[in-house]
């Protein structure tokens, strides 16, 4: 468990501010660790529990992810936690209503086209993760083809106008359109005067721009940025975060002292 006086004075700010506080999660790397196959993956243990607790008292909880949100239904759903999939192409909200995107759905039958055509074109070894709205070209257990993944994918992003979008180990394809986590946080947050925001990865750091450019804004505006270290990310994703815990195990203990903290006999 990281002890920081920084970390105390967040969550002490954070409690007084609870009715107008929001945490907001990235899920692979964060809250699950990284796996060579995604289809198996699930969050560490103590985590939903903790993340559920947290969500009892505060005003708003997210999951912000670059999975589908029916993926991250099989771990949230039921909890009062907004789950926004596919870098903000679709939602979930609370009450259990899910919206899409309606300018992703003229790219559904391009990303499929391109989804089918890696799996017979590339090497067998990519893990090809067709998200229907996305396609993810893995080459996490075959690094050595990370610049096949680079140049098919470049070259099938010019063919059909989709984006390519780097992470761990990855490359996603998705339509080119404005969302990113960046402005999932942007409108989000709009209503909240404190933020907290944990993540791991490349496609964090529009969510963790999004939170500075606010807090350089506005003074009044309480932001704690943790990051989940690796080896894969460099330091981009650290030189934005006021912490880094080493692992999503040991964020466990950090969000059930965040749940404990907000349970009104502490505050
Ligand atoms: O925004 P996130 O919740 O972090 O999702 C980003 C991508 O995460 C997944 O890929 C990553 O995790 C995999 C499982 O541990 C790992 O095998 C892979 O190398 C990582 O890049 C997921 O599969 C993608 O669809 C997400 O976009």
């Amino acid at each position: 468990m990281i002890e920081s006086q920084s970390v105390t004075d967040a969550l002490r700010i954070a409690a007084e501010r609870r009715h107008n506080c929001g945490f907001f999660f990235d899920f692979d790397g964060t809250l699950s660790e990284i796996r060579d196959d995604p289809s198996g993956v699930e969050p560490v243990a103590g985590a939903v529990a903790a993340v559920a607790e947290i969500a009892e008292h505060i005003r708003t909880v997210a999951v912000v992810s670059g999975r589908p949100v029916e993926f991250l239904r099989k771990h949230f759903g039921g909890l009062p936690v907004r789950l926004y999939g596919l870098y903000g192409m679709e939602s979930l909200d609370e009450r259990g209503t899910l919206w899409t995107d309606p300018e992703v759905v003229p790219w559904i039958s391009a990303v499929a086209d391109v989804a089918k055509r890696a799996v017979t074109e590339l090497d067998p070894d990519i893990l090809v993760e067709d998200k229907r709205l996305s396609v993810a070209l893995h080459y996490r257990t075959a690094p050595h083809l990370r610049a096949q993944v680079e140049r098919w994918g470049g070259d099938r992003a010019a063919e059909y106008g989709l984006a390519p979008l780097p992470g761990r180990m990855v490359l996603e394809l998705k339509p080119p359109i404005r969302r990113d986590k960046g402005g999932v946080i942007r409108s989000a947050t709009r209503d909240l005067d404190c933020v907290w925001y944990f993540g791991d990865d490349l496609g964090d750091l529009p969510a963790l721009t999004a939170l500075a450019d606010r807090a350089e804004a506005d003074p009044g505006f309480e932001v704690f940025r943790v990051g989940v270290s690796n080896p894969e990310t460099g330091d981009q994703v650290a030189a934005m975060t006021d912490v880094i815990v080493a692992s999503p195990r040991d964020l466990v203990p950090l969000l059930r002292k965040a749940g404990q903290a907000f349970t009104p006999s502490h505050t």
